[in-house]
């Protein structure tokens, strides 16, 4: 620990601050100010609390700290995620909070689902702009009605409608969604004296990583949470604040000087992870952008390898050629495939990376990307099975009741979440008690009493012992009973669409009996596994030697050795199409300046070497089109490197893979 360091991991004696650039340790400050706390000032564990960004960053935090502390006072250290402290606090403060305690939690999809089902429409950009809009409001701390007082166009008070029914059907069906963690603590802590005293008396010291990309809502949180002690450590960059998209607002930055005028500021200008080739270049870039605090980062690690900058021809050969610079480069510097990560700008870039990878049998993960389990078909049929082995999971009984749609409406679903939450029971148990049954119209009635009984006959055969044919037909049939291939050419925008997801349905299928015939498994026991094996591949466990593939979003925080930035490209990075959800925001130059902070998240993420490259053409719209190189490459003072002959240039992609796998493949070349 170096002394600015040192200061900032003992310093007690009020709020703190620490602001610095990227690698400069601030993650490691909290680790060691938690040490600190625990083991040298007599801090109880359970009284130290830390927020970290991912759930990822939050276990590395929770490793690294077993290795100071113990494994058991780890055990009884709060370090989480802002979302999973909000869990945990309307758990156990659920009544107050309105919530049966075992309300549930809807993801993004299940919202966006909800959503569809209110405004009944197929428009998937308004839907889109819909629920981005509610989820700014929430994270504003800004209730329907004050939504509605704010709404400043017609898009606005069409949200702001949707606003009111949603948050009517949440209540109704006892859950929330993500924003609702961080927003129904907050409002809880701000409205009851009793539960925000026993909350502040639990914390003695809470401690915030990448403070930079909080929210007003979450802001508001720790102010609850701190109180009038105002106990707590917040490390942050505002060169790193990447999320302004999501309603993370820079401001809490300055805000904190003001709301805390004995804030304790802490800068640290010590790298210790990059290169200096590596940070000059980052520097040199995000000088561009406007300085809220001015600082100067240096590191004391070498020029080491210069940074390389490639031109490709397209997005497949940028794949093949980055799969073997990295095979080749794991020989040549006897490194790992952990060493390594491919990182870009936006999901749909994974896809021909994971091709090439693939093709020379390079095991990778994927993290911050959209996996298998998270495509709306495969959720689909996972809602029913899900609801099979449990029928107390209410948002895949929600799921199933309305995919395809079957007549059961949103005013049936309110009426029985309303009924379930009154009686403490789940929605599919009330679906089958008459007291809810009598708030339902006959016609809906009928669609509900088919749809339960259908599930209750499956429920029953699939809890029997399993034969391999069991577990096939019973899937095969559940198939057919939801007609769900038929559904998909319904709702697809064209019929090449629909095979593909159709083809993901068979996937699925085939992995299912798969598992199911090589373990013996009855249809419950088969689901209840399932269940695992997504959250585990959700956090990344699955391989321990692996590239990482990753967007820049999602890489924040993290550094590896090698780093791959691909499609460094005007128009993909910076970003700047208007298709995707993340850019319904207003353009000008703080997107520039967002995408520049990006640009140097990615850049600062590399220790030892970096390589960029970029596609001199890429099919956009069905089109092909001339690219551009970005011009952040030029604003890191670099040039773009004489092409190097490349020995396969005049083969098809597929001959130029051959050989290029023969070369790599053969005996002793790894
Ligand atoms: N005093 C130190 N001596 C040696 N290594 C250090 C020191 N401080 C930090 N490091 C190492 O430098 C690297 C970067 O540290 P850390 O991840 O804490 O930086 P950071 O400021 O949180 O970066 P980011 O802004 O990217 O989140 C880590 O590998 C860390 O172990
Ligand atoms: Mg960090």
């Amino acid at each position: 620990m170096n002394p600015a360091q040192q200061q900032a991991v003992r310093y007690l004696d009020g709020p703190s601050l620490v602001l610095a650039g990227a690698g400069s340790g601030k993650t490691r400050v909290i680790t060691s100010k938690i040490s600190y706390l625990v083991g040298q000032c007599g801090y109880e564990p359970k009284s130290v609390f830390a927020v970290t960004f991912t759930n990822k960053a939050a276990s590395e935090m929770r490793e690294r700290l077993i290795k100071m502390l113990g494994a058991e006072r780890v055990l009884e250290l709060n370090i989480s995620t802002f979302h999973s402290l909000g869990v945990r606090m309307l758990r156990e403060e659920s009544k107050a909070a309105g919530l049966k305690t075992g309300f549930s939690v809807m993801d993004a999809q299940d919202c966006f689902g909800l959503i569809q089902s209110l405004v009944a429409s197929t428009d998937k950009a308004r839907l889109k702009a819909i629920q981005q809009q509610i989820s700014l409001w929430k994270n504003a701390l800004l209730d329907p009605d004050a939504a509605t007082h704010s709404a400043q166009n017609a898009m606005m008070m069409d949200a702001a409608r949707v606003y009111h029914s949603y948050q009517t059907s949440l209540r109704a069906y006892q859950a929330v969604d993500f924003d609702d963690l961080i927003m129904l603590p907050c409002q809880l802590l701000a409205d009851n004296e009793d539960v925000r005293e026993k909350w502040q008396n639990r914390i003695r010291h809470l401690l915030i990583d990448e403070y930079q990309d909080t929210n007003a809502c979450q802001y508001e949180l720790m102010r609850h949470l701190t109180g009038v002690r105002a106990m707590f450590t917040a490390v942050g960059d505002d060169d790193q604040a990447i999320y302004g998209w999501r309603g993370a607002t820079m401001q809490n930055l300055a805000r904190l000087q003001d709301d805390y005028p004995v804030l304790k500021l802490i800068k640290l200008e010590q790298n210790y992870r990059s290169t200096q080739t590596i940070l000059a270049a980052a520097n040199h870039l995000i000088t561009r952008n406007p300085k809220l605090f001015p600082k100067q980062l240096w590191s004391d690690l070498g020029t080491g390898e210069a940074i390389s900058v490639s031109r490709m021809d397209g997005e497949l050969e940028q794949a093949q050629a980055v799969a073997i610079r990295l095979s080749a480069a794991r020989t040549e510097k006897r490194a790992t495939w952990k060493d390594f990560a491919v990182l870009y700008r936006s999901n749909q870039q994974a896809r021909a990376m994971e091709q090439a990878l693939r093709d020379l049998r390079i095991p990778y993960t994927v993290s911050g990307g959209q996996s298998f389990f998270d495509k709306a078909e495969v959720r689909d049929i996972l809602a029913y099975l899900r609801l099979v082995a449990n029928e107390q999971d209410d948002p895949a009984f929600i799921r199933a009741a309305t995919t395809p749609r079957r007549g059961i409406g949103q005013a049936t679903l309110q009426a029985l979440g309303e009924y379930a939450a009154k009686r403490h029971i789940s929605m599919f148990a009330a679906a089958c008690e008459q007291g809810a049954q009598a708030a339902i119209n006959p016609k809906q009635l009928q669609a509900l009493q088919t749809f339960v009984g259908f599930l209750q006959r499956y429920a029953m055969r699939a809890s029997q012992p399993a034969s391999r044919e069991h577990v096939a037909t019973l899937l095969d049939e559940l198939m057919a009973a939801i007609n769900y291939e038929h559904y998909l050419y319904d709702v697809s925008s064209d019929d090449r669409a629909a095979r593909m997801r159709w083809q993901t349905v068979l996937e699925l299928l085939d992995w299912l009996k798969s598992r199911a015939t090589e373990s013996n498994w009855s249809l419950s026991e088969l689901v209840q596994h399932v269940a695992l094996i997504t959250m585990l591949e959700r956090q990344g466990e699955q391989s321990p030697d692996a590239v990482t593939l990753s967007t820049l979003h999602a890489a924040k925080g993290l550094e590896f050795p090698h780093v791959y930035l691909i499609g460094v490209e005007e128009g993909l990075l910076p970003h700047l199409g208007r298709e995707s959800d993340e850019d319904s925001l207003a353009g000008g130059p703080e997107r520039i300046e967002e995408e520049r902070r990006l640009m140097y998240v990615g850049i600062t993420r590399a220790q030892r070497s970096l390589h960029l490259t970029w596609c001199a053409r890429r099919r956009r719209g069905g089109q092909d089109q001339a690219c551009e190189i970005s011009r952040f490459v030029a604003e890191m003072g670099l040039e773009q490197q004489p092409a190097v002959a490349d020995p396969g240039a005049s083969l098809t992609p597929k001959g130029r893979l051959d050989m290029l796998k023969a070369m790599l493949l053969k005996p002793g070349a790894s």
